[in-house]
């Protein structure tokens, strides 16, 4: 069930930062749909990479899986046979809810829901992985290390997908914020929840230039960084090793 989101819908006091916890996770799939343009078209695009990337025999991973949305699309895309999907999240809440939505799922490619840090989660034998709005809540610091970890769990010609909320360097950003807010309150946001998410998210989500990403992701080993969604200020890049 689809609960809507209210999480900054009431006048807060102290805003705390941004988290993951239980009652995000109640409304994350209102949440999500609501907040990133593009996000369903996405998700689904992403069922029809994994068909094409996804070899015999080989792992996929969703890394930051939330409530499983990526993992069900791979797992509904994949062809090759003997594959396995591992979902992994650090949030608990998430965690539990996503396992409960995979085992609903009527799909046959078997799915092992991870309570972990991706920083942590050992990448092998791959030959898809996932970040789904997910690096940008990874520390700066800690991305390139990660991106090589993946790169590396990855066989040759095995395929990442990184989507993200960009940051830009010049005066495009102020002309795709106008247009993102206005995304927001054409999906009934009011000022005060949209200005109370941004303050929550200050330093939490952390947003880097398509020139960022795509630099970081050669320096990780990848070959072919490919940007194949933009909508307003997220957009989706295919990393191919
Ligand atoms: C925007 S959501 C991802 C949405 C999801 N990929 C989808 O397609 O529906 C970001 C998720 O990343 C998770 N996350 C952030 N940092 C993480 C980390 N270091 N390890 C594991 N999960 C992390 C959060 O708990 C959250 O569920
Ligand atoms: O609402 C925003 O401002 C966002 O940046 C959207 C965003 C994301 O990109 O992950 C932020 C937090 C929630 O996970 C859902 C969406």
């Amino acid at each position: 069930m689809s609960h809507r989101d209210r999480v900054f819908a009431e006048q807060q006091e102290q805003i705390a930062a941004f988290a993951f916890d239980e009652a995000v996770a109640r409304v994350f799939p209102d949440m999500i749909q609501r907040s990133v343009p593009g996000y369903s078209m996405v998700v689904s695009m992403i069922g029809l990479i994994a068909a094409r990337y996804a070899k015999e025999g080989t792992q996929l991973f969703d890394l930051g899986s939330s409530l499983g949305a990526t993992a069900i699309a791979m797992r509904h895309g994949v062809k090759a046979e003997g594959c396995r999907i591992v979902a992994v999240d650090n949030s608990e809440a998430m965690v539990s809810r996503c396992r409960e939505i995979v085992a609903d799922d009527s799909g046959r490619v078997p799915v092992d829901v991870v309570c972990g840090d991706i920083r942590e989660v050992a990448i092998e034998n791959a030959s898809v992985a996932a970040l789904n709005f997910t690096l940008q809540f990874v520390p700066v610091d800690d991305r390139l290390p990660l991106l090589k970890k993946i790169r590396d769990g990855l066989v040759p010609g095995g395929a990442l997908v990184l989507s993200e909320k960009l940051a830009f360097p010049d005066a495009h950003q102020e002309i795709l914020d106008d247009l993102y807010y206005d995304y927001k309150r054409a999906n009934g946001y009011s000022e005060l929840e949209i200005s109370q998410k941004r303050t929550a998210l200050e330093n939490v989500l952390v947003p880097e230039t398509l020139s960022q990403h795509r630099a970081r992701l050669i320096e990780a080993g990848f070959s072919h960084v490919v940007p194949w969604y933009q909508g307003f200020n997220f957009c989706s890049l295919l990393a191919v090793r």
